[in-house]
């Protein structure tokens, strides 16, 4: 079976760059991306690929190549559904904030909204793609919406999880680890498999393509989330003994990552991690284990995430420390906002709980990141409750300069790895902060001995001072 036709249903972070790339590598098929809000369609359609509604490195020129040619991104939902060979799924999947499982759960209700819109709008059979990520075993959900529901035709329901991490989606894509589908054994599931496999192998060499049964492709992504995290938060409290016994985790982390057995990827000590993803998958994890009245491997799990949010609040509260004990009516810049570099993503960032934690001690927080907007600066904090946002606008203050943002502060945190934060002049930043200057650097990023040289007093994750 030869796909002429995707439907991705979701036009975010997934489904944008994700239906781009395959556009690019398969000029035959038609890729239209579609989306209920209207603002975000009007984006990835915009003339001035600047304001498309998602940075990535190297995505404008992609959607630049293929859109209006096989590439298109509309809100015409149905039609697009009925006249797709593949659907995709590409929806968001937050935590649940309401009911059962709140705070734990996958919400999927949009899943469910997606499936019935599918049952409804199709007239022909179609393969659909679970590429949300997903709990284990929601496959068999959509598969009884869709067949319960639907207008008799035949669906047959993969899982291809995606493993693209945001500022480095286009490569990842271009060039990613594995590509991964699970499908039933029938003729028919294993006849979807093979389509979808066949779409990758475009461009993707054929003993990266991995196929598996649905469930293990479902919970294969949540596992992985949920290795990757723990590496983060074990090399994290690592920081911590090396704090108190003047080890230095950057030394750590090369010398066990030296191990091919440990390997040296994601072990970069930092401020915590944030993003959409981890911490949501490890509850979603949680939340499932849980149901299975598996108690103690839910508890396992669930320390990553406390690990986390204790790295953020340790590094909130040795800031208010370090500046004798009170910041209040202090200037405090940040530099970054977004939850990594090369992204304008700020879900679940760290600079958020830190700019909390740092506002509930009254301190006057001015913030510089080069992608991120203002108004997604104060939706993230206003999002907390908190305080009001009217409170939140007049403690907090957004600039577009760098150097404006430094000037007259007590102390600089560095809370994204933005490149362009190596390359400043420390030395004019210094001369206009107030004395003694200080540098929280949350993401190891700049160097000690050059700071401390030009006179701040450098604190970095995982250095004993
Ligand atoms: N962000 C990542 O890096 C990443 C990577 C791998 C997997 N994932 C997973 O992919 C999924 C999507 O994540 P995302 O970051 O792209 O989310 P997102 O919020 O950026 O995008 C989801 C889009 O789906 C749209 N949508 C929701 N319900 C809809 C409906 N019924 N019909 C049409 N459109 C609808 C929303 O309007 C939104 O634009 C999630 O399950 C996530 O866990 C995300
Ligand atoms: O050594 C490290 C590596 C990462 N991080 C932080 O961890 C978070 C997540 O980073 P990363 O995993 O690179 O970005 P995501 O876009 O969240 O990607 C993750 O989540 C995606 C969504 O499920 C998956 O597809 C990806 O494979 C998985 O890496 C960020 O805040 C990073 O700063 C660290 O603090 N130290």
């Amino acid at each position: 079976m030869k796909i002429k036709n995707i439907c991705c249903i979701g036009a975010g972070y997934v489904g944008g760059p994700t239906m781009a790339v395959i556009a690019k590598q398969c000029p035959n098929i038609k890729v239209t991306v579609v989306d209920i809000n209207q603002a975000r369609i009007d984006a990835w359609n915009s003339d001035d690929f600047n304001k498309l509604p998602i940075f990535e490195p190297g995505l404008a020129e992609i959607v630049k190549e293929a859109r209006g040619k096989n590439l298109f991104f509309s809100t015409n939902i149905d039609k697009t559904i009925d006249e797709a060979d593949m659907i995709f799924i590409s929806v968001n999947t937050p935590t649940k904030t309401y009911g059962k499982g709140k705070g734990m759960a996958a919400d999927l209700k949009y899943i469910e909204l997606c499936a019935r819109q599918i049952a409804k709008a199709s007239k022909q059979n179609k393969i659909v793609v679970e590429k949300s990520t997903l709990p284990v075993r929601t496959a068999s959900a959509i598969k009884s919406i869709l067949d319960n529901t639907g207008n008799g035709v035949q669906f047959q329901i993969l899982s291809n999880p995606e493993f693209l991490a945001e500022g480095t989606a286009v490569q990842d894509l271009l060039d990613p680890d594995r590509i991964l589908i699970g499908g039933g054994s029938s003729e028919k599931d294993q006849k979807a498999v093979d389509a979808l496999a066949d779409i990758y192998a475009n461009w993707v060499p054929k003993d990266k393509i991995l196929t598996t049964n649905v469930w293990s492709s479902e919970l294969s992504k949540l596992t992985a989330n949920a290795f990757l995290a723990q590496r983060v938060s074990s090399i994290n409290a690592m920081s911590e003994i090396c704090e108190k016994t003047g080890a230095d985790v950057r030394e750590v982390s090369k010398a066990i990552g030296m191990d091919s057995r440990i390997g040296s990827k994601f072990l970069n000590a930092s401020v915590g991690f944030g993003g959409s993803c981890f911490q949501k998958d490890i509850l979603n994890l949680v939340y499932i284990a849980k149901s299975y009245g598996l108690n103690e491997v839910a508890d396992y799990w669930e320390q990553v995430i406390l690990m986390n949010e204790h790295q953020k609040n340790r590094f909130s509260d040795n800031m208010v420390s370090t500046l004798y004990n009170t910041v209040s009516g202090k200037k405090i810049t940040f530099l970054g906002w977004a939850f990594k570099k090369d992204t304008n993503d700020t879900r679940e960032s760290a600079a958020i709980k830190v700019a909390d934690n740092l506002l509930n001690e009254q301190a006057k927080i001015s913030v510089y990141d080069p992608k991120v907007s203002e108004e997604r600066i104060y939706t993230d904090l206003d999002y907390l409750n908190t305080r009001s946002s009217d409170e939140n606008k007049s403690l907090l203050t957004i600039n577009k300069d760098p150097y404006d943002a430094c000037k007259d502060s007590h102390a600089i945190t560095i809370l994204t790895e933005w490149d362009e934060f190596k390359s400043y002049d420390w030395k004019s930043i210094y001369k206009n902060m107030q004395k003694p200057a200080f540098v929280f650097d949350g993401r190891g990023l700049l160097n000690k001995k050059e700071l401390e040289e030009i006179g701040f007093v450098y604190y970095n994750i995982g250095t004993g001072n």
